[in-house]
């Protein structure tokens, strides 16, 4: 790969969505580099997750650009990103409570491998779909939880199964709609251990409102309020930064 650390895999150029004649996105830039943690914080309505179902594809920009790795994505539909590489998990739960823990990840992986390997015999396919299942079990700690009914994990495992359906498909560009949000401290912290792992070969774009968990995870931070990025840095330059201070963190980052 000829790709260096400063490469940018996802660039924003110029993105602007409107409902109707409200405009909710206004001219959002931004280039996610190669293997970083990037968060984007933002207040309630800022647009963050406009922002994201643009960027998945569940949402078409009024104007603007989206390139992963170069390449114009905007306006495809999310399972086309999605096979380009960029995996998308939401705030609402994605998973088949009835379902185990280990069928959970199998149909996610069936489901991405069925796309690259449809030529392939059924057994070495299987036989596939085994081992990759076996490997996101083992990476999101689940593994023995495997027989588990995915409904009755603790919520923090939900979570942490989430993250495991969002890498089944072996996407290498990571969304994370708050991927703490509505955990005990205990869940939090684990969620992170787990998020800071699996970002370690991956990009990492995430929304999330807990301060300690973005300050902690983060390499940089975007501030989207209004709809326009208002700051984009270090973790530490962006508590220092006034206007952010002003805008959004105020007395929580006190
Ligand atoms: N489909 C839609 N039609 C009309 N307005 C919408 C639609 N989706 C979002 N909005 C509006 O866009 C604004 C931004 O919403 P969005 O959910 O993107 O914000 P957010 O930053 O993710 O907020 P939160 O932190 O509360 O999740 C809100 O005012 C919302 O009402």
């Amino acid at each position: 790969m000829s790709a260096t650390a400063k490469t940018p895999i996802l660039e924003l150029a110029g993105l602007r969505k409107s409902f109707g004649r409200m405009e909710i996105i206004r001219g959002v830039d931004l280039a996610v580099v190669q293997g970083e943690r990037h968060a984007i914080i933002g207040p309630n309505g800022a647009g963050k997750s406009t922002l994201f179902h643009l960027v998945s594809g569940h949402l078409r920009p009024s104007a603007g650009a989206i390139r992963l790795r170069g390449e114009s994505i905007e306006g495809l539909p999310p399972q086309s990103i999605n096979r380009r590489g960029l995996s998308r998990s939401f705030q609402v739960t994605n998973i088949f409570p009835r379902l185990s823990v280990w069928e959970n990840v199998r149909c996610a992986t069936l489901w991405s491998l069925g796309h690259r390997y449809s030529f392939w015999r059924d057994v070495e396919r299987l036989d596939d779909v085994t081992r990759r299942t076996e490997e996101i079990l083992t990476e999101i700690d689940l593994i023995d939880r495997r027989r588990t009914p995915a409904g009755v994990l603790t919520y923090g495992e939900q979570r942490a199964l989430e993250i495991g359906l969002t890498i089944a498909g072996h996407a290498d560009v990571l969304l994370l709609d708050e991927p703490t949000a509505g955990m005990s401290h205990a869940e939090t912290e684990r969620v992170v251990a787990l998020i800071r792992k699996v970002s370690e070969k991956r990009t990492l774009l995430m929304i999330e409102h807990d301060m300690q968990v973005v300050f902690d995870l983060a390499d940089r931070i975007s501030v989207l309020v209004y709809g326009e990025i208002i700051a984009c840095d270090t973790p530490a330059r962006i508590k220092a930064n006034a206007a952010v201070q002003q805008a959004y963190l105020g007395t929580e980052a006190a």
